[in-house]
């Protein structure tokens, strides 16, 4: 193994180890997917949405997973108390802007979010962190449409030196970028995209790596390629029955995840970016 693949090997360790509580402010299409994801990594998740309790669960949890998914103007500002909890008792909080470009509401709630609280983490697909920079691209609901590595490298470079956090980009590969560098990883299976929420769990699971490791851009590609290989390892298993056996599948692999899981299952590579931003 390379020296990043022992990174990320000790990182799943430390997360299966640790067990970090997840503070989850999702939406309610994913809610107990999201949950039993969590467990299934050896992470310990909890839901909390109220006004009353959201900044005191932030304070005491390892990391706090913001998604708009389902959002409302009053879970909006639940999440910018649990945000502000998390950033003042240094707790990372990452964000899943869920339908950001599909309307006003989801792009601009988000936006809000990411000028009120300091976020460690934003990931979406290729449609939502464009629309969040201002690059407007086509998205019809929560779903993205296909789009390449590199230019995803590019967005995620942009919106990460934009909002000053760490943005991921999924799709067929994924990309994350800390405005200085980027990384390219490969795994994961089109299955992925017939589950709803496969992409909501997944920021909940950098969510998990992000408790144990405040090297952001590192947790972030643990996250990414250990879920990539566990869903590459569920596809094979079940590609022949499936949606409904492969989203079973996918809790099982996560749940059997061991440093050399991504042999052969998903990969990490430095991507070429341009020199957007002109600070370069
Ligand atoms: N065509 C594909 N081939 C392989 N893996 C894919 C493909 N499309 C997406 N994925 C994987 O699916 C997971 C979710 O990413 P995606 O970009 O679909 O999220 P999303 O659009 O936010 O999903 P959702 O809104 O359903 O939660 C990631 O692990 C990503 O790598
Ligand atoms: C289908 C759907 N609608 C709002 S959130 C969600 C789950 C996938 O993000
Ligand atoms: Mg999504």
């Amino acid at each position: 193994m390379n020296t990043i693949e022992q990174d990320i090997a000790a990182l799943l360790t430390r997360v299966q180890n640790m067990r970090p509580l997840v503070h989850n402010i999702t939406n309610v299409v994913v809610t107990n997917f999201t949950a039993n994801g969590l467990l299934a990594l050896g992470a310990s998740p909890v839901m909390a949405y109220a006004p009353e309790e959201v900044a005191d669960m932030a304070k005491i949890a390892g990391a706090v997973v913001l998604n708009i998914g389902t959002l409302s103007t009053p879970q909006v500002e639940a999440m910018i108390l649990a945000g502000k909890s998390a950033n003042q008792h240094g707790v990372p909080v990452l964000l899943d802007p869920v339908g950001a470009g599909a309307t006003q509401f989801r792009t601009e709630s988000a936006q809000r979010i990411l000028r009120e609280v300091q976020v460690a983490l934003i990931r979406g697909n290729g449609a939502e962190i464009a629309n969040l920079v201002g690059e407007a691209t086509d998205i019809k609901g929560v779903d993205a449409g296909e789009s390449s590595a590199g230019t995803n490298a590019d967005i995620a470079l942009l919106a990460a030196r934009k909002f000053n956090t760490v943005a991921a980009i999924t799709g067929k590969e994924d990309v994350i970028s800390d405005g200085a560098r980027c990384l390219v990883i490969s795994g994961g299976d089109a299955l992925l995209t017939q589950v709803t929420g496969a992409g909501c769990l997944l920021t909940s699971v950098l969510g998990a790596f992000a408790a144990v490791e405040p090297d952001i851009l590192l947790a972030g590609t643990a996250g990414l390629t250990y879920y990539g290989a566990a869903a590459a390892r569920a596809a094979e298993r079940t590609a022949a029955q499936g949606p409904g056996s492969f989203q079973i599948a996918l809790l099982d692999e996560l749940a059997k995840l061991y440093p050399h899981s991504i042999k052969g299952y998903a990969a990490i590579a430095e991507a070429g970016v341009k020199a957007a931003g002109g600070d370069e």
